[in-house]
């Protein structure tokens, strides 16, 4: 059976310029795992026995970027899985999508990672350096403009 993990997906407005348009003041949280080959990615982990995944991703959220549920807004009509092996054993992750309501809220790390970033799409797609993932952030943005 395939390893199962689940995230979220954080965004944060920033205030656009009066020019500027709107979707160019998005920008994405990556994590750096302060483990193994120090990879970036959205905050989200193992799926802990009686837990259901979204549950996981709040709780994963909350420990490794320190931002509780309440300071979120969950985007509905948006989930996205990505399937890849990891030591040969296939692995599932559920993101979900969901926004930041304060862009000034402080981000606290768990001992897990060692660094974060908020990054407009082109940056994040450059940190996260799986093509999954970056074809999933690139749908993200594209779900967003959609819906302004
Ligand atoms: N010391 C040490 N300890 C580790 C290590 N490893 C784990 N720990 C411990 O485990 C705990 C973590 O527990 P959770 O937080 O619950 O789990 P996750 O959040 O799921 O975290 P993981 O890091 O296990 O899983 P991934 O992020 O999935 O990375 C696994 C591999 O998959 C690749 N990869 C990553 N993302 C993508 C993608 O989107 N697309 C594609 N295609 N590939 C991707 C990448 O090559 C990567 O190397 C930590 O506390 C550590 O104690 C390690 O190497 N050394």
């Amino acid at each position: 059976m395939a390893v199962r993990a689940c995230g979220l997906i954080i965004y944060r407005r920033l205030q656009p310029a009066p020019s500027a348009r709107a979707a160019d003041s998005i920008e994405y949280l990556l994590l750096q795992t302060s483990y193994g080959t120090h990879h970036w990615t959205p905050p989200k982990g193992h799926v802990d026995p009686g837990e259901d995944d979204l549950q996981t991703a709040f709780r994963e959220t909350q420990e490794e970027a320190g931002l509780q549920a309440s300071q979120l807004t969950l985007v509905e009509g948006y989930r996205k899985e990505l399937h890849y092996p990891v030591r040969g054993k296939p692995k599932t992750v559920v993101y979900w999508l969901a926004e930041v309501k304060d862009c000034d809220t402080e981000i606290k790390l768990s001992e897990e990672h060692q660094a974060f970033q908020w990054l407009k799409l082109e940056d994040a797609c450059k940190f996260a350096e799986y093509e999954d993932m970056q074809a999933m952030l690139k749908e993200v943005h594209q779900f967003l403009c959609s819906k302004e």
